[in-house]
């Protein structure tokens, strides 16, 4: 019989194919079920227009068969088949695809799009197969064919017997080596896990015999030998239901089984959209963060299929990372993929796509927050500091759109209040949103520097996140409404300051003796405008707060921030009086009564005191 010999560029594309294209081996079943759907869905689309066929699906089926002692894996179909015509163009000249050439003749508008468009998949078999041997009869004739190939080398075609119409194709799985085996494409448990991971929603069943040994029924000593066939695939992808047929169950079901999580998402979005772009979507937006999110080792991504193949696990181009956290799948028949299925050559689409999610999950948590807050405060509590980070990052790109996803703990009721509720409530002559930064809510309810908000009976947000002062600084103001931290020097309450002002000014020997003495430390001492009960407080004058030194300070490569700290001693308070009458009387002590007043300006802070032995003696030194 003559050997024919693949066309030259076949040839070299062979070897390329063999060894380059695609990155990982198992993706060959893959390749060859799609193609063997192919097949089959040619026989659905002539039936479409020819009336002597009828296509009824329950004689439609992939078979796969594995054979340990003969070293051989057969994928079967009961498709279109192939002349030896067909055989000889279609898999003697590589990069030739007749489904390609189909698909144009016969355009295609339900939904049963054809998967080969390169005409490459087919040689992925070489990558796990010495020797592939295709046996093909095709639809109406009688005669089948025989095609063979050893790789490179060439191919031959004969004429064989074959009762039915259809493709059988065996492949002849390579010898172990060192450091690859390809024994595992046999065993039928793996063959199922890998149909399972890219091709569950292939519309045909895909069969796999599975045989053992196991109890009889009733017995619990008797064991017997079975068989018996499986079909291993979902095919109907769950996505490509109708929204009402499916429940909530169903979802979870499927978050569970594709291991998307182990907790219970709060939530599920299906999308089946049409237009720009066409493409369904089971998205998911989890309970809990796994364990690490908050870290460089996470990777965010969704599933990514093609007609219902599975092309890529973790698509990180459909999430924005402010979104990160959202779990699922996307299927689109209107991507352009590479020639290896592993990317995807032009973005405009998966750009388009990508928007169009953001858009929807944005739209979803914000009517989660607004129907079942209480669901949503449980997702914000795991995912809330990403959304603050995504409000922050990109200098505020993406503010706008987040900005209502927010929620900070507030002084009213101790709960959890979005910007929107805050400014709704503000009172009248209230002009900022008041905040203050620190560990806990009880350690920020502890501050001095609350003492004038609270009083006031207005809002306080209390902010106890590292990221939340960055992130409102980078908002700037919310509804007209500007941020203002409880520790700036102007508070903006009006009608202290005057008083504050005179006092200061009559006082002003005093504090500028003080501000000499801590230079260096303050820039400015002065009488308090918001204190009430406690002598002192270490309030700040510009942009960097005193929380945001030490965040910033406490970062690697960090470049000595400082915040200009105002030491505000409390006029109204006892201890002030004694600090007048040591003023006239004995400046020493003046002294050792500001260092202490510093001293203990920074531990309510929780800034550390710069010499604690120093600091006991002048306590010790009071006390005798
Ligand atoms: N099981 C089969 N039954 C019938 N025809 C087949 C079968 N397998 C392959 N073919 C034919 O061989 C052609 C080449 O297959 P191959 O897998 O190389 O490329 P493709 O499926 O067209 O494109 P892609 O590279 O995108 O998979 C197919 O287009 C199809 O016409």
């Amino acid at each position: 019989m003559e050997k024919k010999q693949f066309q030259a560029e076949s040839k070299r594309l062979l070897e390329m194919m063999i060894n380059s294209i695609y990155t990982q081996k198992e993706i060959f079943l893959r390749e060859l079920i799609s193609n063997a759907s192919d097949a089959i869905d040619k026989i659905y689309y002539k039936a479409l227009t020819d009336s002597a066929l009828v296509f009824d699906n329950e004689s439609y089926m992939i078979k796969v068969v594995p054979d340990k002692q003969n070293r051989t894996l057969t994928i079967r179909d009961t498709g279109i088949g192939m002349t030896a015509e067909e055989l000889e163009n279609n898999l003697g000249v590589i990069a030739k695809s007749g489904s390609l050439a189909f698909k144009k003749e016969h355009e295609s508008k339900d939904g049963h799009d054809l998967i080969g468009q390169f005409g490459v998949g087919f040689y992925s078999a070489f990558m796990v197969a010495d020797e592939v041997t295709v046996v093909s009869r095709a639809l109406g004739s009688d005669q089948a064919y025989k095609w063979e190939s050893t790789g490179a080398e060439g191919y031959t075609i004969e004429p064989v017997e074959r009762a039915e119409v259809g493709t059988e194709i065996v492949l002849k799985i390579k010898e172990n080596t060192e450091d690859e085996s390809y024994e595992e494409f046999l065993e039928p448990y793996r063959l199922k896990s890998l149909v399972k991971k890219y091709s569950d929603f292939i519309r045909y069943p895909i069969k796999l015999d599975f045989s053992g040994k196991r109890l009889k029924e009733g017995s619990e000593t008797e064991v017997e030998e079975y068989q018996e066939e499986q079909v291993v695939n979902s095919m109907v992808p769950i996505w490509r239901k109708n929204k009402n047929e499916l429940t909530t169950e169903d979802y979870e079901k499927f978050y569970a089984e594709k291991h998307y999580g182990f907790d219970q998402p709060v939530k599920h979005i299906h999308l089946s959209v049409e237009g720009a772009v066409t493409y369904q979507a089971i998205l998911f937006i989890p309970e809990t963060t796994p364990f690490n999110y908050y870290t460089k080792e996470f990777e965010k991504g969704l599933e990514l299929y093609s007609n219902g193949v599975l092309i890529m696990n973790k698509c990180s181009d459909l999430l924005p990372d402010h979104f990160g956290f959202v779990k699922g799948m996307v299927d689109s028949d209107s991507l352009s993929l590479n020639i290896s299925r592993e990317m995807l050559q032009h973005d405009r689409q998966l750009k388009l796509i990508a928007k169009n999610i953001a858009g929807k999950i944005k739209s979803h948590l914000l009517s989660l927050l607004k129907d079942e807050r209480e669901k949503y405060e449980k997702f914000y509590e795991s995912f809330g500091r990403q959304l603050k980070y995504g409000a922050y990052s990109e200098f505020g790109a993406q503010k706008d759109s987040l900005q209502d996803l927010l929620l900070f703990a507030s002084s009213k009721e101790k709960k959890l209040v979005t910007l929107d509720e805050y400014v709704s409530r503000m009172p009248e002559d209230q002009a900022y949103i008041y905040y203050a930064t620190g560990e806990s809510i009880d350690r920020i309810d502890k501050l001095p520097q609350t003492e004038l908000v609270l009083d006031k009976g207005y809002e306080l947000l209390y902010f106890t996140d590292d990221i939340d002062e960055f992130a409102i600084k980078t908002l700037m103001n919310y509804k007209d409404k500007q941020f203002k931290n409880v520790s700036s020097g102007d508070l903006g309450i009006e009608a202290d300051e005057d008083q504050a002002e005179q006092e200061t000014q009559e006082h002003q020997e005093l504090f500028d003796h003080m501000k000499a003495q801590l230079a260096g430390k303050v820039s400015d001492v002065r009488a308090s405008k918001r204190l009430r009960k406690h002598p002192v407080c270490l309030t700040t004058d510009g942009d960097v707060t005193i929380d945001m030194e030490k965040i910033l300070n406490a970062m690697p490569n960090s470049s000595n921030v400082k915040a200009n700290k105002v030491l505000e001693i409390n006029p109204q308070h006892d201890v002030f009086q004694s600090l007048k009458a040591a003023y006239e009387q004995d400046k020493e002590k003046v002294n050792l009564y500001t260092s202490l007043l510093y001293n203990q300006a920074l531990l309510i802070e929780g800034l550390p005191v710069e010499d604690p032995v120093e600091f006991t003696n002048e306590i010790c030194k009071i006390m005798v």
